[in-house]
Order: C-alpha cells, then structure tokens, then sequence
C-alpha cells in the first residue's frame, strides 16, 4: 500500500454546518478508498468509514448488475432563487431538499419546497430531509403543509424510532431513515419499530459495500444509497452498492459532487442529466488538495 493522502476541499455552498470537507484516500491492489467521517464522529463509528476504505482499497466490490444509477439533485438550505438555479442545473427528475436548518424559518422551507416544484415541473419529484429536527406534532404539521407542493417522501423528519413511527402512522407521505440507521448500534430495529417506508444508506458509515447490502437485505425495505458528500473516490463505493442492489426502485443521492470545489480526479463522478455512470475514477488529481494533517493520521489511527 502506498502512503495515505489527506485531502481538504472547500464547498461551495455550506451543508451540515460544514464550509469544507476533508479525509484521506488510501491506495491498494484493489484501487482508491475514502475514510471521511464527519469531524463530530468518533473512533467506534470511525472504525465503519475506514473498513468501507479498505474494503475499496484491498478487496473490491460485488459486480455491478446495471450500468447506470438515477440521483436526485440534493438542494442545501439555500434561498428559493439558487434552489431553483441548483435544480435545473443537475438536469435531474428528483430533488431532495434540505428543511428545518438552524437559524431559518419554516417560511424559507416552504419557500424552497415551492421554488424547487417550480423547477421540476409536475412531473419530478420532490423529497425533504430535516436531519431529525422536528417535534412529532411539528413534523406532522409541517409536512403536510409542504406535501401541497406533493412529497415522494420525508427523510427523517425526527431523531427517534418511536417518532419516526408516530410520525408514519399520522401522514400518507412515505418516511424514510437516515440518521436511524447511519449512527444505530443496531440498523435493524428501524424494521422491528415500523418507522419507515425506507431505508436510506450510506456506504461509509455502515462500514463498506458488502455490510451495506447486508443491512438492506435485512433490513426489507427499500434503499436509497445516499452519499456523505465524498470525492469521486468515496462517491465511486456509493455507486457501487446501488449497482448490485438487485431492486433499485428510488433515485439515489448520489449527485452531491457539484457541492464540493474541486474534486481528486479528472474524471469526476459528475451525473448527466439525472444519471450516473457505474465506473471507478482514478484518483490522479489529488495532490491538487493534498494537506499534511498529523490529525487525520491520529484519527485513522484511532479509527481501529
Ligand atoms: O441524499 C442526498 O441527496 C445527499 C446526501 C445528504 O443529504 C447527506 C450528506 C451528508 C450527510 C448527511 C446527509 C443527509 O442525508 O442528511
Ligand atoms: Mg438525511
């Protein structure tokens, strides 16, 4: 194995708080891998990032069973105008939009919501994700004054399992989990606790490609592989475990690219008009955002 790259690559535009995103690529016989946890995370979840790495680096992935993989455009808390912008920009038929951000008011959500309806025409698709921010009651009522503008689903609309379920009970709109199964001890309690209609998951934070689809398996719902706004490299694992999922019925997250400033490849994993191409990017462009980090070092590390 060849010495690991830190990398540090401003956004564009803030997501999750966060103005620029870091991590290291390994290098193996297998290819690139990207260790990427959010800087909130600590070592027993890092441990799940790093094993998605070496699974990339050193083992390779499952055959691939379609070619091309739909996504979604994914629209951070930003004003109407620029959703609206962001959206006919990705070329996509779906969008997921970012609600409840800290600091702003449901009046910008409704706002966004309606921008990026605008935007699609009647035909697309429109998601919300509110990271967990919602009271039931809220959830319930906002939801259903945003689903005017028509919602394929809500992304976790509340941080628990039994919100999640009440939440499910009281709406027709779909649920779908996220943070529920991307930092549970134990993904498959979102099934037993009938809390949602859908299973987004994350290669990174469930511990490589192999892991997801067992999860999925397991967990008998429909997935949405979503990404945590990675590099071509980490993005190219995402890509791979909708790849081999045998049903693929939603499109994925997958299209967050064009949030970053830059990317470590000149073969970047950019969708074409909503969809993306099932392949493995060379990480030959690194060393444009390559940093020295005696943390991230530490943080792999302890990631064991
Ligand atoms: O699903 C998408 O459209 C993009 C990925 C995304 O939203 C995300 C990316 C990083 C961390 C959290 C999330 C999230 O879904 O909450
Ligand atoms: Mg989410």
């Amino acid at each position: 194995m060849s010495d690991p790259v830190i990398f540090r690559i401003p956004m564009r535009t803030r997501f999750r708080g966060q103005t620029v995103r870091e991590g290291v690529l390994l290098r193996g016989p297998a290819g690139w891998g990207e260790f990427s946890p959010f800087p909130e995370y600590g070592p027993r979840e890092c441990a799940r990032w790093l094993a998605c790495a070496r699974e990339a680096a050193f083992e390779g992935w499952p055959a691939p069973l379609r070619s091309r993989v739909p996504v979604n455009a994914t629209v951070p808390a930003v004003g109407p105008e620029h959703a609206h912008e962001l959206v006919r920009q990705s070329g996509a038929g779906t969008a997921k939009v970012k609600v409840a951000e800290k600091g702003q008011s449901f009046a910008e959500d409704l706002a966004r919501v309606e921008a990026v309806r605008d935007a699609l025409g009647p035909g697309g698709k429109v998601r919300v994700d509110a990271n967990g921010a919602w009271e039931v009651d809220e959830a319930v009522r906002k939801l259903k004054e945003l689903d005017r503008f028509g919602l394929e689903y809500a992304e976790q609309p509340c941080a628990t399992l039994a919100e999640l379920a009440r939440v499910r009970l009281a709406l027709d709109v779909p649920i779908a989990a996220d943070e529920s199964i991307r930092r549970a001890e134990d993904p498959l309690k979102v099934r037993a606790a009938e809390a949602a209609d859908i299973a987004v998951v994350k290669v990174q934070p469930l511990g490589g490609v192999r892991e997801a689809l067992r999860v999925v398996e397991a967990c008998g719902l429909p997935a949405v592989v979503s990404s945590a706004v990675e590099t071509s490299v980490g993005l190219a694992a995402g890509l791979a475990l909708a790849a081999a999922l045998p049903e693929l019925p939603y499109a994925c997250g997958l299209g967050t690219l064009s949030l970053l400033s830059g990317d470590v490849t000149t073969e970047p994993l950019m969708p074409v008009g909503g969809w993306l191409e099932v392949r493995r990017p060379d990480a030959d462009a690194v060393s444009d955002f390559q940093i020295d980090s005696p943390l991230w070092l530490r943080r792999m590390e302890a990631a064991q």
